[in-house]
């Protein structure tokens, strides 16, 4: 068997290889002429998976992608031909919620903002957003959440209407997948009128997929809005970002999200299940994947303040690192690329175990478990 895997995909040997020969590509690499004798591809978001570059497959069974999102594969051409395949729900969620959260603290103490009590909307409530409340609450965040699918699916599921949450909360963060079409589309779900809306010293985060918000009307919003606080982790016309925009956010990054080491073990080991079960092969083991954590644990004394929380988020997880490589290398070939391609080890919130002292008010163990963090009793 022959697995052909995007090079930035990690654990592929290890999970797949008892079952055949791996061989490697640059995702945006990945040609027709590539998938000839080809059974099992292995892609990552950077991929487009469609009719045209499985024209010369002949052998294939399985698509997998080790992402969340699914807008780079043509799913109805795969099930056409009777393609197997899978994303990874949720692989990177966990990872998404400590990038939002190191953002978040971040912007609060640059604007010396009290979280406490202001006002956040979330724009999509699926893995990553259902995962993201509590934290936001753990914050004392006021939580509006607006998902018109799941309010059409699920009777108890109140959702805010789009308009009225950007009007009403301090901070906005989406989290929705890439739709052009259907009945609830996301392409440009935040144009100029949308960001009229917004209140004039609100924060925006984008960590789900650039289109979602139209990346011209934002720039020209922002020279007009000078007050307005805004995080990108995705971009439109990734690799290649509009540089004006880059430079005049607050927060900029090369969607890396998603990328902590959980999440990318998770991505391919989702995958090698799905993919496992169908050939009744056992399921992979992923945390044997896992090196243990360099920060193993940290200990608490006093009650967990904002500025508290905030160093506890950043010694795990700082987003100032990645805002200031994206802008040191920005003016370099391929720099969207590379920085994607050798990102630094970093690790969830969820690998760090914290200690209280005995004088620490009960209330911060909850606290500090609904921010994401292990709890040592
Ligand atoms: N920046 C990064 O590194 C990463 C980005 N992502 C992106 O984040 C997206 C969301 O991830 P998950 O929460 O895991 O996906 P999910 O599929 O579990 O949840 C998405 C939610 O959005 C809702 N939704 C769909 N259309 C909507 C609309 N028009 N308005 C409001 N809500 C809508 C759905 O009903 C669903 O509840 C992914 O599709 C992916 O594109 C995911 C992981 C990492
Ligand atoms: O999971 C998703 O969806 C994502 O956006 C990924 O985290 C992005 O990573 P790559 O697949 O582009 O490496």
């Amino acid at each position: 068997m022959r697995i052909l895997a995007d090079e930035n995909m990690p654990y592929v040997e290890e999970l797949f290889s008892p079952f055949g020969e791996v061989i490697r590509a640059p995702g945006r690499d990945i040609g027709a002429d590539m998938l000839v004798d080809v059974d099992v591809l292995l892609v990552r978001s950077v991929t487009k998976v469609n009719a045209e570059l499985l024209r010369k497959a002949n052998k294939l069974h399985f698509v997998g992608t080790a992402t969340i999102g699914t807008d780079h594969i043509d799913q109805q051409f795969l099930s056409d031909k009777g393609i197997a395949f899978t994303n990874a729900p949720g692989c990177n969620a966990y990872a998404v919620c400590d990038y939002v959260l190191s953002c978040l603290l971040l912007i609060a103490e640059r604007r010396q903002l009290t979280l406490a009590g202001l006002t956040m909307g979330v724009v999509g409530i699926g893995n990553i957003g259902k995962r993201l409340l509590p934290r936001l609450q753990a914050l004392g965040l006021q939580v509006l959440v607006n998902d018109p699918p799941r309010a059409a699916a699920e009777p108890d599921f109140q959702s805010t209407p789009l308009n009225q949450l950007l009007q009403q909360a301090d901070i906005v963060t989406f989290h929705v997948p890439l739709q052009r079409d259907g009945e609830h589309p996301t392409f440009h779900l935040i144009g100029p009128s949308q960001l009229e809306l917004l209140k004039p010293n609100a924060i925006i985060i984008n960590a789900c997929r650039g289109e979602v918000i139209d990346n011209h009307a934002l720039l020209q919003h922002m020279a007009t809005h000078p007050q307005l606080s805004v995080v990108l982790d995705v971009w439109e016309n990734e690799p290649n970002p509009n540089q004006d925009l880059l430079r005049a956010v607050d927060i900029a990054t090369p969607h890396i999200a998603g990328y902590s080491q959980e999440g990318k073990a998770f991505g391919t080991s989702i995958v090698y299940d799905h993919w496992a079960n169908l050939h009744g092969h056992a399921p992979a083991d992923v945390q044997a994947l896992l090196p243990p954590p360099d920060l193993a644990a940290m200990i608490l004394a006093g009650a967990p303040k904002q500025s508290i929380l905030k160093q506890l988020v950043q010694a795990v997880y700082d987003v100032r690192n990645d805002d200031e490589r994206m802008r040191q290398a920005v003016n370099q070939a391929e720099y969207f690329d590379r920085l994607r391609k050798t990102y630094p080890l970093r690790r969830e919130l969820l690998s760090t175990h914290i200690q209280f002292l005995e004088l620490a008010e009960p209330v911060a163990r909850d606290t500090i478990a609904q921010l994401g963090f292990q709890v040592r009793t």
